[in-house]
């Protein structure tokens, strides 16, 4: 029987999917076997796929991938320029940095780009708020200003439960969100926090050497009681900038409207007469920091973009090699 199904754990060569609140595993088809392990065809975290069920299989077999509304992708291991997707299907990426700490801004920055890219949007979540006072999360704020044009900024504390009703307007039955943040911010705590309790699932899970025992498997996909879905995936924690000039854009706003006011249409605001972004480093209205950030992003997408155009002229040889080689026979 085939039937769309949710991703909600990928180990392996093994997937967790779900269809409504059943739960079962399974496999890749044979038609996925010319893809590269890493590719971003295969499927990933959050994909909705075909499965084919038959009745006395334990396991289900993925016959089809369908069209990703969002993703993130990394750089696959080995391999410098082929994309691998961590995560898809994502309406809101809460990015998440904890106030007790020293916040990067420069890395939040880095994150809301990623979001952006990716194609969700991006929402801040300062955790931990039960460790600082209210002037320090006001600093925070301030120091964030920059950064966040047009994006919220919620600050939470699990400890407490103050704040977290704030995302219910980005937690809303069938969206998905997704977190991203460094080790030790609060991401499980909030998961945990957002379950309220155990989130009953008719699982049944069987290993392969099957004897009907029902076994717990991680998840990375979880089904919050409102009907939410939140992701927690390992390899978000990876991530590298992959493409997006529109993505950069979009983070650097300030950046870009300043750059329409410059004298000279392809001015690159180092010593041009004329220069609105400079104008505005010297009245302090911009960040030097925050400009220095934008040419360090751009000239490392440049130089992606640089690595891919090669890439795609070797495939485009080999292209070519190849069909002269048939046309020869
Ligand atoms: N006081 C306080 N502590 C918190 C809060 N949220 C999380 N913590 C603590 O922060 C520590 C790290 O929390 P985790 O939820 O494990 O962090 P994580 O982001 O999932 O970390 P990784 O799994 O390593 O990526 C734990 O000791 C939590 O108890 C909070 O709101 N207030
Ligand atoms: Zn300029």
């Amino acid at each position: 029987m085939e039937q769309v199904a949710r991703v909600m754990a990928v180990q392996k060569n093994s997937f967790i999917l779900a269809d409504g609140n059943m739960e079962f595993m399974a496999t890749l088809s044979g038609r996925f076997m010319n893809e590269v392990q890493s590719s971003s065809a295969i499927p990933a975290v959050g994909d909705w796929v075909v499965a084919n069920k038959l009745i006395d299989e334990k396991k289900a077999i993925i016959t089809d991938l369908l069209p990703r509304k969002s993703q993130f992708t990394r750089q696959a291991a080995g391999n410098k320029t082929q994309a691998q997707v961590v995560a898809a299907n994502m309406d809101i990426v809460f990015i998440v940095s904890s106030l007790n700490h020293d916040m990067n801004v420069r890395r939040i920055e880095r994150y809301i780009l990623a979001a952006y890219e990716s194609g969700a949007m991006p929402v801040v979540l300062l955790t931990k708020s039960d460790l600082v006072s209210q002037e320090e999360i006001d600093a925070t704020r301030s120091e964030l200003e920059e950064v966040v044009i047009g994006i919220p900024v919620i600050a939470i504390s699990c400890a407490t439960s103050s704040g977290l009703d704030q995302l219910a307007p980005y937690l809303r039955p069938g969206k998905t969100a997704v977190l991203l943040g460094s080790s030790g911010v609060g991401k499980s705590t909030l998961i945990n926090a957002l379950m309220e309790e155990e989130v009953q699932i008719t699982a049944l899970i069987r290993d392969a050497d099957s004897r009907g025992r029902h076994t717990t498997t991680h998840r990375e996909l979880f089904l919050l009681p409102n009907g939410a879905l939140l992701m927690d995936t390992p390899g978000m924690r990876e991530l590298q900038l992959w493409e997006g000039d529109s993505a950069i854009d979009a983070t650097f706003q300030d950046i870009e409207a300043l750059a329409g006011g410059c004298r000279f249409r392809d001015c690159q605001h180092q010593h041009e007469p004329g220069c609105s972004v400079r104008e505005a480093i010297d009245s302090g209205e911009l960040s030097e920091e925050r400009l220095q950030s934008y040419f360090k992003l751009q000239r490392e997408l440049a130089f992606e973009k640089r690595k891919q155009d090669q890439q795609a002229r070797i495939a485009e040889k080999n292209k070519w090699k190849k069909i002269t080689k048939m046309h020869r026979r």
